[in-house]
């Protein structure tokens, strides 16, 4: 069985998925730690992000895995941790035009699906292009405000700097953001994280 959650940037995917795979016993897979981390690899070895093929060689000599667990999912290159940096402001800033690249969401997407159920998926296009046969569907949203003030609480930059940054975000993502037709779309503004998990593990039973 699979669970999918989509939703905007900072809408609690994460943070929601990974409750809900926890209540239900099951790993959650975070999709878009993957376009993180072709990112961060791309910056780190100054390449051109609009550029798929030299992504994608780099990607291939130099092969990344996701381990999703139900607390949270770790992202290895070969020996080499990248989670914790994979949420960077440098990072968020170049992400979009990665995910922007078809050959590196055909290079996602193959990784989830082979991925062994079941699991809690959470991304973009999760229950529209890479699960579309899922039988649960979930779609977050919340004002770019209110996202901004709870990402701040994690972030060194202020409330209209990390607004700035989500609203542009929010239109890059547009075109893979679209939630599916038959997804429960959960306002997640006048809910605490406990709240939307509920909501979502009630429409489960
Ligand atoms: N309903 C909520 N009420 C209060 N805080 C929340 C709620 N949902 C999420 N948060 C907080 O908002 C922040 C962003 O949540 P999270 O990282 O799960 O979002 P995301 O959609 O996975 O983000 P991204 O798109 O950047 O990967 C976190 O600090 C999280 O604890
Ligand atoms: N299924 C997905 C998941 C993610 N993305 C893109 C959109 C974001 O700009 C970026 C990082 O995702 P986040 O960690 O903010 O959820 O990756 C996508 O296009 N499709």
């Amino acid at each position: 069985m699979i669970v999918t959650i989509d939703g905007v940037a900072a809408s609690g995917k994460s943070s929601v998925s990974s409750g809900v795979a926890q209540a239900l016993g099951v790993p959650y897979v975070s999709s878009g730690l993957l376009y993180r981390a072709a990112t961060l690899l791309g910056l780190e070895a100054d390449l051109d992000l609009r550029g798929a093929p030299g992504l994608l060689k780099l990607l291939g000599t130099h092969p990344v895995r996701l381990e999703p667990l139900a607390g949270g999912n770790r992202v290895w290159q070969g020996e080499r941790d990248l989670t914790d940096d994979l949420h960077s402001t440098r990072v968020d800033r170049g992400v979009s035009v990665v995910a922007a690249l078809p050959e590196v969401r055909e290079w996602v997407d193959a990784q989830l699906r082979a991925l062994p159920e079941p699991f809690v998926a959470e991304g973009r296009d999760m229950g529209t292009n890479v699960f579309p046969h899922a039988p649960h569907k979930f779609y977050l949203t919340a004002s770019a405000r209110i996202r901004a003030e709870r990402r701040a609480r994690e972030r060194p930059e202020d409330v209209p700097a990390i607004e700035a940054d989500l609203q542009r975000r929010d239109e890059l993502d547009t075109v893979q953001s679209a939630p599916a037709p038959d997804a429960l779309v959960i306002d997640t503004g006048p809910l605490d994280l406990q709240g939307v998990i509920d909501t979502i593990l009630t429409r489960l039973r």
